[in-house]
């Protein structure tokens, strides 16, 4: 089985960049920069990823990334990723960013475009692997400064596959951004939110209503709300989970007690993704691996969960029949 998963050709559409920094790479880049870390050695870091709750996350992984600070470290950052995924078996690759977060310590939006566009660019030549792009707002910071930079990603509105939301959950709920939402479908660019990790299946409505999304990132706090699974799965809107992070963050207490096989069961569009693999335990075959040991689920499934990724992929319709045959041909 492990074989078959790793040939298996994977689609991830939940990944935020940063938070595939590995301590290895934070350090390296925190001596280039002349940035000091609260760590003394990769494995201290390491050790300090014990998480209670999505907030305890968001705390490290925003102090995580004081060490990107150039075009250059955005790359490196986005190449050392593609390149693991490249090596479990990953094609396609949809990141999610963190604009807000960098501005905040003052890095401006065209030195981390700068950075993450070349690395796109390196990835599809010298791998093969196509990306996209989400620019994501901070749900907890106000509603006014995502517009603001909404409009001042104008030059790169283009190079935008989505736009999405995400940080701390609870008491930001998809509402408050409505405005926001609606320039960017005015502008013609595709919307995703998280909701349903953390807050209750009340955000996942209003994501659907109020932001018009075309997917929900985890979502799995759906099941609470008989009528709500029934919705998703007649608009057939794809849930972008993420088994290992909902066991990190505590979402679920243990694999086994995941509500995936629900999910499935319910009939509704599922993919499987890492989130912050740097930061949860694996990339996209290690949670691939962990559904397999906790499910028992077998290769149909498997196919079935990587076909939902595809088909929900912000690809061109000639990359999407590309996908499609690279995973006929590998079963
Ligand atoms: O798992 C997450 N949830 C919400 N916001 C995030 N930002 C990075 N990772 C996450
Ligand atoms: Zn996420």
């Amino acid at each position: 089985m492990h074989d078959f998963l790793k040939r298996l050709p994977k689609v991830e559409l939940h990944l935020h960049i940063e938070g595939s920094l590995e301590p290895e790479l934070m350090f390296a880049l925190a001596e280039r920069n002349g940035v000091a870390l609260p760590y003394a050695s990769v494995e201290e870091a390491r050790a300090a990823y014990d998480f209670t709750d999505l907030q305890s996350f968001l705390d490290l992984y925003y102090q995580g990334m004081s060490v990107l600070r150039t075009a250059e470290d955005f790359h490196d950052l986005a190449m050392d990723y593609f390149r693991r995924a490249h090596a479990e078996g990953v094609v396609h690759v949809e990141m999610h960013f963190d604009p807000q977060a960098h501005r905040v310590r003052g890095i401006e939006l065209p030195v981390v475009m700068e950075g993450l566009s070349l690395a796109r660019r390196h990835a599809e030549r010298e791998l093969g692997l196509s990306t996209a792009l989400i620019m994501a707002f901070l749900r907890d910071r106000d509603a006014s400064e995502a517009m603001a930079v909404l409009e001042e990603a104008a030059p790169y509105w283009e190079m935008l596959d989505a736009v999405g939301l995400d940080s701390a959950e609870r008491g930001n709920p998809p509402s408050k951004f409505t405005e926001v939402f609606e320039r960017a479908a005015r502008l013609g660019i595709p919307r995703v939110a998280h909701a349903g990790e953390e807050g209750p299946p009340e955000y996942i409505r209003e994501a659907l209503d109020l932001l018009d999304v075309c997917r929900i990132d985890h979502g799995v706090r759906c099941l609470e709300d008989p009528e709500l699974v029934a919705r998703l799965r007649d608009e057939g809107v794809v849930l972008t989970v993420c088994p290992l992070s909902n066991v990190r963050l505590k979402v679920v207490e243990r694999l086994e007690a995941h509500p995936l096989p629900q999910l499935l069961e319910a009939g509704l569009r599922i993919t499987l993704n890492s989130d912050d693999p740097a930061y949860f335990g694996g990339g996209m075959l290690d949670n691939y691996l962990a559904c397999q040991r906790a499910f028992g689920w077998d290769e149909a499934t498997f196919i079935q969960l990587a076909g939902t990724a595809i088909e929900a992929a912000f690809v061109s319709d000639q990359r999407r029949l590309a996908l499609r045959r690279r995973l006929a041909d590998s079963v």
